[in-house]
Parts: C-alpha cells; structure tokens; sequence
C-alpha cells in the first residue's frame, strides 16, 4: 500500500511542476496574473501534455512495479511452498532488471505516454474551462467550483484513457510468463481479435467513479497550495 501512495505523490508532483513551469514559460504570466490574463486554451493543452509526456516517460518503472505488485495473486508470507514472485518495491524492480534487463523497467512505457500525453491535456483544459465558467472575471474560483471543477477534469481523462489504460496493463503483465504480444499493436489487434471492441473500455466505469474524488481534492490541494506560496 505504501509503494503505489509514494508513487502518486511522485506522479503528481512531476505532473503538476511541469505543467505550472512550462505554461510559465509560454505566457510568462504567474499563476495569480493569470486570474486577470487568462492563458488560452491552447497553452493550457501545450502544458498538459508536456506534463503527461515527462511524468508517463520519466515515472514509467514505477508505474510498472506498483501494477506488478497489484496483480501478484501470490501470498505475501511463504505459505506451504509458494513463494511470492516479488517480495517488496525493490526486490520486484531488481528480479525484473535481472530477468528482463533494463528495458524490462519501461515495458508498456510507449502505451503509457500515449494514454498520458492527450489526456491530461484535456484533464487541464477541462479543468480552467470549468472554473472560468463558473467564476467571475479576475476572482479566483472558489473551493466548491475547484472541487466540482477538478472532478470532472479527472472524468473527462479517465474516459479518454481507459483504451490505452487497459492496453498499458496488459503489456506491463506481458514478460512475467514469457512474451505473449509482439509490441503494443499487437497488443491491441489480439485483444480486439479475442474480446472485442468493448475490451477498450474496461474499467471505464470504475476508473471515472474513482476520479471524481481523487481529482476533487487533487486540485483543492493544487489551489491551496499555489495561493499559500504566492
Ligand atoms: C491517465 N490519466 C487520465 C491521468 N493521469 N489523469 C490525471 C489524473 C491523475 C490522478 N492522479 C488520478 O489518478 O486520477
């Protein structure tokens, strides 16, 4: 349980330092300017993807460990004779790099930046264009809009990642027992082949029920943090 919470607050620290620093970098306004000087739609996108590019690519081992660690069925404790496969964080990322070399680490890395990229484009987009909506020009939205705001900032990502969320996990699975898929095309011709196109949608329901919350108070922290240090 540690090791995934570690690696969201990693997750999100490089996600939302690149997007604040890189959409600085296209306005050259700061975050309370841009209260008065809205930055366009379009720089917003720039930055949401620079951020989902660098976090998907930077942080994708971690991704990898913790969605190993999730799908190991295996006891934790030795019980009659089954070992787990991996007995922690560190011990999976060394069998790994031991059994599948260094680019056993960036498995699924490819299926992971293209699910990050566009999306959290849109999670950012959909989030300023929520608050610029629903607040009055020049004033900072206010904590109920950035919860409501950030909510459905994190639907609308979700919605538009699962295909590639669901073809991610299945390549990072792929290598434990052997290679079963030739690359990420493969990946998704074979699952298309066997299960159909509603195999692009599985745990779309679950991952935006998720994301309400988990967004909400993402971005109120976000907010909060950004008016403390100012
Ligand atoms: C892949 N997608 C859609 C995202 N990373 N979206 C941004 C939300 C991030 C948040 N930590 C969450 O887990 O919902």
């Amino acid at each position: 349980m540690s090791f995934p919470i570690a690696s969201v607050a990693l997750v999100n620290s490089v996600l939302f330092g690149v997007y604040s620093n890189t959409l600085l970098a296209l306005t050259a306004t700061s975050h309370q300017e841009r209260r008065a000087q809205p930055p366009s739609y379009t720089n917003i996108f720039i930055a949401g993807c620079t951020g989902g590019l660098l976090q998907a690519y930077c942080l994708a081992p971690f991704d990898l460990i913790k969605v190993r660690l999730q799908n190991q069925t295996e006891p934790r404790m030795q019980i009659a004779s089954s070992m787990p496969r991996y007995r922690g964080p560190v011990h999976c990322a060394s069998s790994i790099l031991r059994e599948e070399g260094p680019q056993g680490l960036f498995r699924g890395s490819w299926a992971l930046v293209l699910r990050d990229t566009p999306t959290l484009g849109i999670y950012f987009v959909t989030y300023e264009g929520l608050c610029r909506q629903y607040t009055p020009e020049g004033q900072n939205p206010s904590s109920a809009t950035v919860l409501v705001a950030g909510g459905f900032a994190g639907i609308a990502s979700w919605i538009t990642a699962t295909p590639f969320d669901v073809i991610k996990s299945r390549m990072q699975m792929d290598g434990l027992k052997g290679r079963k898929y030739g690359g990420m095309l493969d990946c998704m011709a074979s699952s298309f082949r066997q299960e159909g196109i509603g195999v692009f949608f599985k745990g779309m329901t679950l991952n935006s029920a998720r994301a309400f919350p988990v967004n909400a108070a993402t971005f109120l922290s976000y907010e909060y943090l950004l008016r403390l240090w100012r």
